[in-house]
C-alpha cells in the first residue's frame, strides 16, 4: 500500500471497458482538482504485434498456447516494480503500446510497436492503471499488494467478446476470424490470470445485457447502455451507503447484501456516486476503509 503516492487499478480482460472507463475517472479526478499519471497495461506487453506473432507461430509448433492474458506476453515483474516504484517515490518509468494508426502516426511509428520509455512527471497526486493486470497474483508476483483501490470491469463474457470482436475488427485492422482465434487461444490464461483477479477487487462493475447475445460471434453491434444493466459488487469496504445509493439512483436495487444493481445508461452516474467519496478518502487517509 501506499498512503503518499496512491494506486488506483481499472483491470479488466480485453474489450472489457477498461480504457471506456478511464474518461469516467479523468472527469472525477478534473472535477477533484487531482492530477493523476496515467498509465495502460499494455505498455507491460513484452513484445511488439510483429514480434508476438511469431511468439505465437513458435508456442504453437510446440503444442503450446501464448496470449495477450499471461505471464509469457507480459512482464508482470516489471509491472510490480512499477507500481512499487510509484508508491515510493510517486514516479517511474512509462511507455505506450500503439494499437492503431491514429494512435501511431503522430509518433512516426507503426501500429503494434511501444513508444520509448520515458519519466513520468514528477508532481502527480497518484497513479491510475487501466489494463489487463492489476490485480495480478502468480507464485513470483503479487501486482495486487501495491493498488489501494482495484476496481474491475468486467461484462458478462458473452458480452465482452462482442465488445473485442467489434472494437478490434473496426479499430484495430483485425479479421474476425483472427480475433476469434485470440479468444480461443487465450482461454487458458484467461481463467488462470484474468478471472482471479475479480476475487481480489473492492468492486466489480458487471454489465449485463438485457438483449440477446446468445451468439456474440455474429453480434453486429454492441449492446447500448441501455440496453443494459449493472452489477456492481462491494468486497471490504465498509460503510457502504446503500439506502444513499438507492435513493439517488432512479431503478436502482440490491440483489445482494453486498450488491447493487443499477440500469446500464445510469452506469457513469453510479461511478461517480461510488468512487469519488472512495477517491477523496483515498487522497485524504492514503487508504480505503
Ligand atoms: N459501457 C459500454 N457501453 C457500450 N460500449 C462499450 C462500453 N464499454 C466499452 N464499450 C465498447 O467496447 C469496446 C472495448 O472497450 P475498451 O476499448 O474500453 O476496452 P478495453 O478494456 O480497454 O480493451 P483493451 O484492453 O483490449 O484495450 C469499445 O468499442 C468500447 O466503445
Ligand atoms: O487488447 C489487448 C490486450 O489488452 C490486445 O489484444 C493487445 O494489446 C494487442 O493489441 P493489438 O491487437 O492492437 O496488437
Amino acid at each position: 500500500m501506499s498512503a503518499k503516492h496512491p494506486i488506483i487499478a481499472v483491470t479488466g480482460s480485453s474489450g472489457a471497458g477498461t480504457s471506456t472507463s478511464t474518461d469516467v475517472f479523468q472527469s472525477m479526478f478534473a472535477q477533484l482538482g487531482v492530477k493523476a499519471a496515467v498509465l495502460e497495461g499494455d505498455s507491460f506487453h513484452r513484445y511488439t504485434r510483429p514480434e508476438m506473432d511469431v511468439a505465437i507461430r513458435r508456442a504453437r509448433e510446440q503444442g503450446r498456447h501464448i496470449s495477450y492474458f499471461g505471464p509469457e506476453a507480459n512482464d508482470f515483474e516489471l509491472l510490480e516494480q512499477f507500481f512499487k516504484e510509484y508508491g515510493d517515490t510517486g514516479t517511474g518509468q512509462f511507455r505506450r503500446y500503439l494499437h492503431t494508426f491514429d494512435e501511431a502516426v503522430p509518433f512516426n511509428q507503426m501500429p503494434g510497436t511501444f513508444t520509448p520509455w520515458q519519466q513520468l512527471p514528477e508532481d502527480t497526486n497518484l497513479l491510475f492503471y487501466e489494463g489487463l493486470h492489476g490485480g495480478v497474483v502468480t507464485e513470483d508476483q503479487n501486482v495486487a499488494q501495491h493498488v489501494d483501490l482495484l476496481v474491475g470491469m468486467v461484462p458478462i463474457v458473452n458480452l465482452e467478446w462482442i465488445q473485442k470482436l467489434i472494437r478490434d475488427t473496426a479499430e484495430r485492422g483485425h479479421s474476425r476470424e483472427a480475433v476469434t482465434d485470440s479468444i480461443v487461444r487465450s482461454m487458458e490464461d484467461y481463467i488462470n490470470y484474468i478471472t482471479p483477479q475479480f476475487s481480489r477487487t473492492h468492486i466489480n462493475f458487471q454489465r449485463v445485457p438485457t438483449v440477446d447475445t446468445s451468439n456474440p460471434f455474429s453480434a453486429k453491434i454492441i449492446p447500448t447502455l441501455d440496453e443494459s444493466m449493472m452489477v456492481i459488487r462491494f468486497r471490504g469496504i465498509k460503510n457502504v451507503d446503500f439506502p444513499y445509493l438507492l435513493a439517488m439512483i432512479d431503478g436502482s436495487f440490491m440483489s445482494r447484501r453486498n450488491t447493487i444493481v443499477v440500469p446500464g445508461g445510469k452506469m457513469g452516474f453510479a461511478m461517480e456516486l461510488i468512487l469519488r467519496p472512495l477517491i477523496e478518502q483515498l487522497l485524504e487517509t492514503g487508504k480505503i476503509r
